[in-house]
């Protein structure tokens, strides 16, 4: 609760105060104005014209300041939330690609969207704490004036409901937390239904067995779970129903006794406790629901410190852009190692590898499958960082610090490459003459256009789309170049381009060309070629 107080007072102090003051300004005028009804309705009372206006400004005066905290709050709460957004946002783009890959998309997407919500929600609820807590004193002052041994009653009945109320969220709290433990797993499933609907539609049985042993358990997983919770809720809520009843009860009946049968005052005190107990238990369940906020932000907290444990481990996060200044690109491994831990399920080792890539050599890496070649890209493009050995760029080792610079001087297609929708990072006005031979070059120029940096569509088949990713890669024009298995899904005229056109022309302007293939047909066109096995070099040609 505390928590997600101190960030909304972090966001904008000025803005919680404002809520606090003009939120208290509510709860008066409520609390005047049941003291005002109360007069009026007293024994003998007269209606007067000053009574009429105080009714109205009181009135126009409960409107204004409860409008104005919850404008205040949704602004409020809604900056909360892109700030946290755009914090993980920057967490996940500044984490190491492993840890990444070891998380997986589920946790990130659920806290992007189910805790995002609940922090929301939950902060929105803070005027209304403000107003009922104002209603609450400034009722219970009226009931010290009416009399101050009535509050012997109903002190003790608030203490009893406040401890009944932190017990019982006690209990809950485990319910609760069940509750969103259950939501990360159906995030998962729901991910692999929209990630593997065609899979899943060829192939009836595996559809089935999805559906029963995966998905369904999933589904029920928050089902139970949220019935319990809303179950526990139900009961609380009530309880304190309930309970509400049984002090008007108190009040009604004891007061009689305490206030030596003084009708004004148990009137009066059976009035304001009606009035007030509605918000003192919108108090205590408004508290309550900032537990269940608890849960998300220490869910987003989680997300948030294991990225950042992450960094800690290659420290990408406090890269500086310390770009090596020179002319000549030029690469070396000296004793690299790579290993996924036996944590990934097979441990799997790459290296020592002793490795070089000088500027205009076209390098072809071939090997079996899982025999280390994309892990091979990942650690020459600084994807991955090495475990042990060295990997110097024009002789100066990269380190956390340089690291991020290395990166820039890599333009890579990855045998699964994003690709956007824009071309986001590249001078669109510049390259509008290069992007049109490209367009032509690719048999793209049909297909789509760009306009202002964004392309007319990106709903092209699986070559074609190759083939823009290839478009977009010649426009960053990097030192370095790096494709893996690119011509895979090239037909033979886009084959015979790649290798013999593109490729070569790289080379020809200085570029450091790393290329994975299985197309024996053209490894006689490259400089030298890399044969993987298991992880380790196994020849250069
Ligand atoms: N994200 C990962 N987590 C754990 N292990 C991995 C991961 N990626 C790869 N591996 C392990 O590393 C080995 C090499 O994988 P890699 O993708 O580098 O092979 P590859 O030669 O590119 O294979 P392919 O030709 O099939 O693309 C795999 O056998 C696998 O065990």
């Amino acid at each position: 609760m505390l928590s997600l107080f101190m960030l909304l007072l972090r966001r904008s102090s000025a803005s919680v105060i404002a809520i606090a003051v003009v939120g208290s300004v509510a709860g008066l005028c409520n609390s005047a104005l049941l003291a005002l009804i109360s007069e009026a309705l007293g024994d003998g009372a007269s209606i007067t014209t000053m009574m009429i206006a105080a009714y109205l400004a009181l009135s126009l005066g409960v409107m204004v300041s409860n409008l104005l905290p919850e404008l205040l709050l949704a602004r409020l709460s809604r900056a909360l939330a892109a700030d946290l957004r755009l914090r993980i946002g920057r967490r996940v783009l500044a984490a190491p690609l492993r840890r990444l890959e070891s998380l997986g998309h589920g946790p990130v997407l659920a806290a992007l969207t189910q805790d995002l919500q609940t922090v929301v929600g939950t902060a929105s609820a803070l005027p209304s704490i403000v107003i009922s807590s104002t209603i609450v004193l400034g009722c219970l002052t009226y009931m010290a004036w009416l009399s101050v041994k009535g509050l012997l009653l109903v002190l003790p009945a608030m203490a009893l409901l406040v401890a009944i109320y932190a017990v019982a969220a006690r209990k809950l709290h485990p319910l609760w937390r069940a509750e969103r433990d259950a939501q990360d797993d159906l995030y998962r499933q729901q991910q692999h239904i929209l990630e593997g609907v065609k899979e899943l539609k060829l192939h009836g049985r595996r559809r089935g067995e999805f559906f029963e042993h995966d998905f369904t358990p999933a589904v029920e997983g928050v089902r139970r779970t949220s019935v319990r919770a809303s179950d526990g809720g139900a009961v609380l809520g009530n309880f304190m129903h309930f309970f509400t009843w049984l002090v008007l009860g108190l009040a009604l009946f004891g007061m009689a006794t305490l206030t030596s049968h003084d009708t004004a005052a148990t009137r009066g005190y059976v009035m304001a406790l009606m009035y007030m107990w509605g918000s003192f238990r919108s108090l205590v369940e408004n508290v309550g629901r900032w537990a269940q906020a608890g849960i998300a932000l220490d869910k987003l907290s989680q997300l948030d410190v294991s990225l950042t444990e992450a960094l800690n481990d290659d420290g990408s996060s406090s890269a500086q852009l310390e770009p090596v200044l020179s002319e000549r690109h030029e690469v070396r491994f000296s004793g690299v190692t790579y290993a996924f831990g036996a944590q990934d399920g097979h441990a799997f080792r790459v290296g020592p590898l002793d490795l070089e890539l000088r500027p205009g050599e076209l390098v072809f890496v071939v090997g079996g499958n899982g025999s280390g070649k994309t892990t091979l890209a990942k650690l020459f493009t600084g994807l991955y960082a090495p475990e042990s050995g060295q990997l110097l760029w024009n002789g100066v080792a990269v380190t956390d610090q340089n690291r991020e610079a290395y990166r820039n001087t890599f333009s890579a297609i990855f045998s699964d490459f994003h690709l956007f929708e824009n071309l986001r990072g590249v001078p669109s006005r510049e390259v509008a003459a290069q992007v049109e031979e490209y367009l032509r070059l690719f048999s793209l120029e049909k297909k789509l256009r760009i306009v202002d940096g964004r392309f007319s569509t990106t709903s092209l088949s699986t070559g074609q789309r190759k083939r823009l990713a290839m478009l977009v890669a010649l426009l960053e024009d990097r030192p370095f170049y790096l494709f893996d298995e690119w011509a895979a899904d090239q037909d033979p005229e886009f084959r015979e381009i790649f290798y013999r056109k593109l490729l070569p022309e790289l080379a020809a302007r200085g570029k450091g060309v790393i290329v994975i293939t299985h197309d024996d047909r053209f490894f006689h066109l490259a400089h030298r070629v890399i044969k993987l096995e298991y992880g380790r070099l196994v020849a250069a040609a």
